[in-house]
């Protein structure tokens, strides 16, 4: 991979070609090595490569765009396949359960079901899976397992994104973040309300965590509810193939993109300059990606394998139009249900989002603050 050469070596800005002599050297000069070079500014190769742009620190790389946009595209994909598709079309739904007809006679598929076995054993226990697979690869891969400060930050970045995850989903100082969103956003647990709302002896007693409220017998409704299977499987799967990803690109020298670093001087380089010289690769034998992966990687490709698959079955059978309003008087865009349409759509959005924005914060934010660069580490560096 690109970016375990120091940069210096391969990159320069205009201002250094104009003053060094082109291959004149293979040990950077110190007007290279303190160059201040813009993130989006062309740069040239020492040797005969072609001329590269630079990736802004603040963004994720090409590579990372395009697999981050797997996501939207399959969250599109499957509400266009829930409309199109006759069978999930003409499926009867249960506005209560807010999913199609759990009956195995009337539901459109096994996967339409909530108590189908992927999701039981899976996503219900998802970061268990994920947290399993993540130290699996890191315990058992040659390139992480020998290496302490990787390990070590490696573990701080999935303390990041555990922390991340009971936030949204289990426990923000009372309820989690998902609960907390949909009480202020004017959500309520319904059918009970009497029993939890009402004028008991103690006074109104509030049911605030959707747990709480299927406890009592009760349905959330109303208000914004982020989608947690969404969250969870974008949040678990793209933080394994940051883990994975990066490690097996460089081991097995696939990706030809260097993510970029902002330097404590304000320098832009590529990552590979903030690795130890005694952890960069040269001299090691390439491998193919399969033996790169190792069979932690292997494990953890299978987990994003069934998150992907997943989310795209919680996009066709569940948040879907149906899920409040027929799809005719959605697809019409009649008034009154327009907004309804768009608050069920949002809810696969703001799950994305919010795991968006955890992973925003644990692999893209280190690359431009140094300071925290410091505690978290990048993954393969
Ligand atoms: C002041 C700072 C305090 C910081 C507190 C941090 C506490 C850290 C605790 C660390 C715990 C680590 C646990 C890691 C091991 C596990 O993962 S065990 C838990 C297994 N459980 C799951 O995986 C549950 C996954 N399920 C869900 O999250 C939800 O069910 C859902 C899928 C998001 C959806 O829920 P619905 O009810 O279906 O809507
Ligand atoms: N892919 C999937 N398979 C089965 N059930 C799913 C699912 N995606 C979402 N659900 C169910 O839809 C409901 C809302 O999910 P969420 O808000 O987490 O996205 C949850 O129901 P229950 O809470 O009744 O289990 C969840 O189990």
């Amino acid at each position: 991979m690109a970016d375990d050469q120091p940069p210096s070596r391969r990159y320069k800005s205009p201002s250094d070609l104009s003053r060094s002599p082109p291959s004149s050297s293979s040990s950077p000069s110190p007007t290279t090595r303190h160059a201040r070079i813009t993130a989006t500014s062309t740069t040239h190769s020492s040797s005969s490569q072609p001329q590269r742009r630079r990736n802004p620190p603040y963004l994720p790389t090409p590579a990372e765009l395009a697999l981050l946009a797997i996501y939207p595209s399959l969250l599109t994909f499957g509400a266009l396949f829930s409309l199109l598709s006759p069978e999930t079309r003409n499926a009867p739904y249960d506005h209560a359960r807010q999913a199609h007809v759990q009956d195995y006679a009337l539901a459109p598929s096994y996967f339409a079901r909530k108590d189908n076995l992927f999701n039981v054993v899976f996503v219900k226990r998802g970061w268990a899976w994920v947290t399993a697979a993540f130290w699996v690869f890191v315990l058992t891969h040659p390139t992480v397992k020998h290496n302490g400060r990787r390990l070590a930050r490696a573990a701080v970045r999935w303390g990041v994104v555990t922390v991340w995850w009971v936030f949204v989903t289990q426990w923000f100082f009372g309820p989690a973040i998902i609960d907390r969103g949909f009480r202020w956003s004017g959500g309520k647990c319904e059918v009970v309300e009497e029993q939890v709302f009402g004028q008991g002896e103690g006074g109104v007693r509030e049911v605030v965590t959707a747990a709480a409220c299927r406890a009592s017998g009760g349905s959330w409704r109303g208000g914004h509810d982020i989608s947690g299977h969404v969250f969870l499987l974008v949040l678990g799967s793209f933080f394994l193939v940051q883990e994975v990803g990066w490690v097996v690109a460089r081991r097995a020298r696939r990706l030809r993109e260097e993510r970029c670093v902002v330097m404590p001087d304000g320098a832009v380089k590529g990552a590979g300059v903030v690795a130890d010289r005694g952890e960069r690769q040269e001299g090691e034998a390439v491998l193919t990606v399969m033996d790169a992966l190792g069979l932690g990687g292997r494990l953890a490709a299978a987990v994003v394998g069934l998150c992907g698959w997943m989310l795209l079955m919680t996009a066709i059978y569940f948040h879907t139009w149906f899920e409040k309003v027929s799809q005719t008087r959605c697809l019409k865009k009649v008034s009154p249900v327009r907004e309804t349409c768009a608050n069920v759509t949002t809810r696969q959005l703001t799950g994305l989002l919010v795991a968006l924005a955890g992973l925003y914060v644990t692999y893209i934010l280190p690359r431009w603050i140094p300071a925290m660069r410091e505690i978290v580490g990048l993954p393969g560096i």
